[in-house]
């Protein structure tokens, strides 16, 4: 593989984004591939995988560094950690990066940057480390916190959480489960194009795809380069949705006519598949906080075609007078910390802090006090999140149910993120008496 230093600089550059300037992953690197829509398919691929590598292993790589770093990563200049970083992750995970391609272009990138003066530091680490690579030993078994974070590159912090609340065997099977590369989902609209016909127009864009077991609506697709730039994307005959987030509108199961609002809809995808599940019937209101978020749901809404579901901005802790008791369903897919989705978000699990994840409780509880308002009698009110945390989930199922007497359980779930289930998600069905 032959990346040049430009493609190296717009890792490099993408990284510092997301881990200096507390950007997502997802939208720096959706910025930055629809910047460069010219790179050849290997340069883009290997900018996602450069990426999404370093995030997801970040601790590890940082163990390794500290082994033969006299500054600690800690204590180095954002650039020339980051350059580190993403060598080291070159040099272990990457077969097809030779290690004098990826230490002469980490060197490369710290001149070009300005660190001449650090260029024999970048080069004896990394060449240090290229040659010691198989000797690193993990820290030892009896500071097991440790070594568990740095196999599976997630903060203690996280790891000690989901020790008191799953099995350690559960908890090392997700966190590997985050460590595989994970299919792109895609749920389209039978009414619009049959299976076979999408099937056909895939193959023919180059498009490599596999059925999804029990979804007959949904596909994962592979070998899919500039998903924006695909004519059947572009033609709105599918939406890119998690298997797990598909189960919402199949748990609503709306029925003709139905009026639904969805409180924090952005970027659409389960209002969407309700809006397609109405047959053009009902009306689906799908609301989110920001003008910005608002025009995401209106891209896929004109996308989609459907023409029974409208975007609205609106703060879902604000009462909307209007809407009480006039929903047959509200979904209430709320934020959260996200960290079922970690497999796609890698950065999220070194974005979200135990004060965070508290503020979020109190938030969804808000927002549960105020849309369960309405739901009119016999509607039913769906809440969601794709967190495996019980204190956002399971336990605010119960806070729910405690303070909205007038609400029912129907029944939940709790997904954890695996291979054939999709991403760790939860949800939970309440029927208004
Ligand atoms: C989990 S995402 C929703 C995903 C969406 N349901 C889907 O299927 O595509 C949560 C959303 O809540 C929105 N949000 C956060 N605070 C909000 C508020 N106070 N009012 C309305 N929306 C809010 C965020 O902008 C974000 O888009």
């Amino acid at each position: 593989m032959a990346q040049s230093t430009n493609t190296r600089d717009l890792v490099l550059e993408i990284l510092l984004q997301i881990t200096r300037d507390g950007e997502y992953s997802h939208i720096a690197l959706k910025n930055a591939l629809d910047q460069y829509q010219y790179l050849k398919k290997q340069d883009r691929a290997f900018i996602t995988r450069v990426v999404n590598g370093t995030l997801e292993r970040m601790i590890e790589l940082d163990y390794i560094i500290d082994q033969f770093s006299k500054v600690k990563v800690n204590k180095m200049k954002p650039v020339i950690r980051t350059i580190l970083r993403s060598a080291v992750y070159q040099l272990k995970y990457m077969d097809s990066v030779p290690a004098s391609a990826a230490c002469n272009e980490a060197v490369k990138l710290a001149v070009n940057r300005g660190f001449g003066s650090l260029r024999g530091f970048v080069n004896g680490v990394l060449r240090n480390i290229a040659r010691n690579l198989s000797d690193v030993k993990g820290p030892p078994k009896k500071e097991r916190l440790r070594a568990l974070s740095v196999q599976y590159s997630l903060p203690e912090w996280i790891l000690k959480e989901w020790l008191l609340e799953y099995e350690e065997e559960t908890v090392c099977a997700m966190a590997e489960e985050f460590l595989n590369e994970r299919p792109l989902t895609v749920r389209f609209n039978p009414d619009r194009i049959s299976k076979e016909e999408l099937l056909k127009m895939l193959k023919a864009e180059g498009v490599s795809v596999r059925e999804v077991e029990g979804i007959s609506c949904a596909l994962y697709l592979s070998d899919v380069d500039y998903l924006m730039k695909l004519e059947s994307f572009k033609k709105g005959y599918y939406q890119v949705q998690d298997k797990s987030s598909m189960q919402v509108a199949m748990w609503a199961s709306p029925k003709e006519g139905d009026y639904i609002i969805d409180v924090c809809a952005a970027p659409g995808g389960k209002a969407i598949h309700l809006a397609e599940m109405l047959r053009g019937t009902g009306h689906v209101e799908a609301r989110d906080l920001t003008e910005y978020k608002v025009g995401l749901i209106w891209d896929n809404i004109r996308r989609s075609g459907m023409t029974n579901i409208e975007a609205v901005q609106r703060d879902a802790r604000v009462r909307d007078e209007a809407s009480v008791g006039k929903a047959d369903i509200v979904i209430a897919d709320l934020p959260c910390s996200g960290l079922g989705v970690l497999g796609r978000k890698p950065d999220l699990k070194y974005k979200m802090t135990q004060e965070t994840q508290r503020e979020l409780v109190k938030l969804q509880q808000e927002i549960l006090s105020v849309t369960a308002e309405y739901v009119k009698a016999g509607g039913t009110l769906i809440y969601s999140t794709c967190t495996i945390h019980r204190e956002e989930n399971e336990r605010n199922a119960r806070w729910f149910e405690r303070q909205f007497p007038q609400f029912h359980m129907l029944r939940e779930c709790q997904n954890l993120p695996n291979r054939s289930l999709g991403d760790g998600f939860y949800i939970a069905m309440f029927r208004r008496t």
